[in-house]
């Protein structure tokens, strides 16, 4: 929607120097709109008041910046990310006040525990009455995209809960990651109900140590009116409940208010028990496999049993959550040769472990000589003391391990390789660089009844590498390499 100078002077609570009409809001030079505002912000590596006579030349009629720039009409505000988000909500008329939003949080688990609500809200409600954005796709009722982002910039996070509005969602599913709250990129959408999964080491090139990451999660929490659910059996989900009012848990843990119980792997998903505060014991069966995914299903049915949905309704729509794309996904070609490859997202070392547990106990129901094979690799650019854990983790849960490059962007993929195998046995380890060649290797290696586990990637579709950016889906490469054989 439009705006005049006086309801933008009005949101900004500052002075407008040009009159008239606008038609958008953006803090990206090249995305302005004719008629458009840039917000100019001082970033980490740039400084977004460089980019205002760009942005002028484009057809921005109005620079917001937190200090007047020469030559540009500008409006001066103290916090220029505060007011993107402000102006974001205002040109998107405030869609999430007319939606039902969910939001996910915590280190692990938030793209998987999305998808499971928005499976379950789809199947209850119907797909046009749902939306979903996360770190893999962004869904707007029967349409789907790949995402840039765990969460956007604001104006992405309200155009896109605008369209889900005008396209008929009421339900709308918000991954929220801890840069998206401490860079206000989702300040002003009000939160129906929010979820948590954990905490554990990530991030920390970002956040100056885990109090503040953990803080920051929390704010979720203390901006949300509705449910607020947590799991018990985190240490940093029990603080939340602790320090913030009306929070209830979920967990193993016997003093969880939704108590998870014999978990156990049936056909070729997880059945679990989940008893409800009520006294109520709900029996679940899920697709999804493991322990941590129990987690997720509790944590998200428990949160949806608190807005109000009928028990009968869940447990039904539980059994048909669909595929999380690159989420402890099968390649379906592998069957034919009698091994699994299971492509998954995994690229902590929390999440390492909780993968190949999973990965293991599937292995060991495939036979006695069966074995776990792992490809896997450590970011760059991204928090470098998760490198040696992962290792270690590898080597103690996999039988052969392939170490290999993720996403290096500038950083040397050997240095990374060798920080990753300072944790790990060089006895069941070895180091293949090229991320093709590694799977390649991997896959010579498995016999019938193996599992091949290729970790890290995912879902994305682009490998960022010192050289450039290359095309690579892990399971598109799996598939090509499979066709070869
Ligand atoms: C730390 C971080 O999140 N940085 C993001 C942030 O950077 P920044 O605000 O410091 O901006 P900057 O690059 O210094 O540029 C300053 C300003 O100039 C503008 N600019 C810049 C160049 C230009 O030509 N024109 C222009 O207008 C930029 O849009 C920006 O507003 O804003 C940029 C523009 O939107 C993002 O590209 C950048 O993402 C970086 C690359 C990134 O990798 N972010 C990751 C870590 C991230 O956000 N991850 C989280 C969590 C993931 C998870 O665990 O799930 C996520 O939510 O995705
Ligand atoms: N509840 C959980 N606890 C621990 N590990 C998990 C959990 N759920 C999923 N995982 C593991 O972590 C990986 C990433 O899961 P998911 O994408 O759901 O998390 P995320 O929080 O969205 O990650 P990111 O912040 O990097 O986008 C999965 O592929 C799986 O291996």
């Amino acid at each position: 929607m439009r705006l005049n100078s006086a309801a933008i002077a009005t949101v900004l609570s500052t002075e407008v120097p040009v009159e008239g009409d606008f038609t958008a809001v953006t803090n990206a030079s090249n995305q302005v709109q004719p008629g458009g505002v840039f917000v100019a912000i001082k970033g980490f590596t740039s400084d977004g008041a460089k980019y205002a006579p760009d942005a002028i030349c484009r057809g921005a009629r109005l620079v917001v910046a937190q200090e007047p720039i020469d030559g540009v009409p500008t409006a001066v505000v103290p916090d220029a990310r505060v007011a993107l988000a402000q102006l974001a909500c205002a040109f998107a008329g405030d869609p999430s006040h007319e939606l039902t939003v969910y939001g996910v949080t915590g280190t692990n688990g938030k793209t998987t525990s999305s998808y499971v609500l928005h499976g379950i809200l789809s199947a209850a409600y119907g797909e046009d009455a749902t939306g979903l954005l996360t770190t893999a796709e962004i869904v707007v009722g029967r349409h789907r995209e790949p995402a840039v982002r765990t969460t956007g910039e604001a104006p992405v996070v309200q155009g896109n809960l605008r369209r889900m509005l005008d396209g008929g969602a009421k339900h709308v599913v918000l991954e929220t990651s801890s840069h998206g709250l401490a860079l206000h990129r989702v300040l002003g959408t009000r939160y129906a109900a929010a979820l948590f999964t954990n905490l554990t080491r990530d991030h920390l090139d970002f956040h100056p140590d885990m109090e503040d990451y953990y803080r920051t999660k929390r704010r979720l929490f203390e901006r949300t009116d509705g449910p607020k659910l947590v799991n018990a059996d985190d240490e940093y989900g029990r603080r939340i409940a602790g320090e913030v009012d009306g929070t209830l848990t979920y967990g193993a843990s016997a003093d969880a208010d939704y108590r998870i119980s014999d978990v156990r792997l049936e056909g070729a998903g997880t059945a679990f028990t989940l008893k409800t505060p009520a006294g109520q014991s709900l029996s679940f069966r899920t697709p999804l496999l493991g322990d941590y995914n129990v987690h997720n299903v509790a944590g998200a049915s428990a949160l949806l049993l608190e807005m109000g949905m009928d028990a009968d309704t869940l447990v039904a729509a539980a059994q048909t959550i669909p595929q999380v794309p690159g989420r402890f996904e099968r390649v379906p070609a592998a069957a034919d040769r009698g091994f699994e490859v299971i492509v998954d997202y995994a690229h902590t070392d929390d999440a390492l472990r909780a993968l190949l547990e999973v990965a293991r106990e599937v292995t060991s129901t495939r036979g006695d000589d069966a074995r776990l094979i792992v490809v896997y690799g450590a970011a760059g650019e991204r928090d470098p003391a998760k490198r040696a854990p992962m290792g270690t983790v590898a080597s103690r849960l996999g039988d052969i391990n392939i170490i290999t490059t993720d996403d290096a962007y500038s950083e040397d993929p050997q240095a990374i390789a060798d920080e990753v195998m300072s944790g790990a046995d060089s006895s069941n380890t070895a180091v293949v660089l090229e991320r093709r060649e590694a799977i390649r290797q991997a896959l010579d290696e498995a016999r019938p009844g193996d599992v091949v586990v290729v970790a890290g990637k995912g879902h994305e579709r682009v490998q960022h590498l010192p050289t450039g950016d290359i095309d690579f889906h892990d399971p598109t490469v799996v598939t090509e390499l499979l066709a070869d054989r």
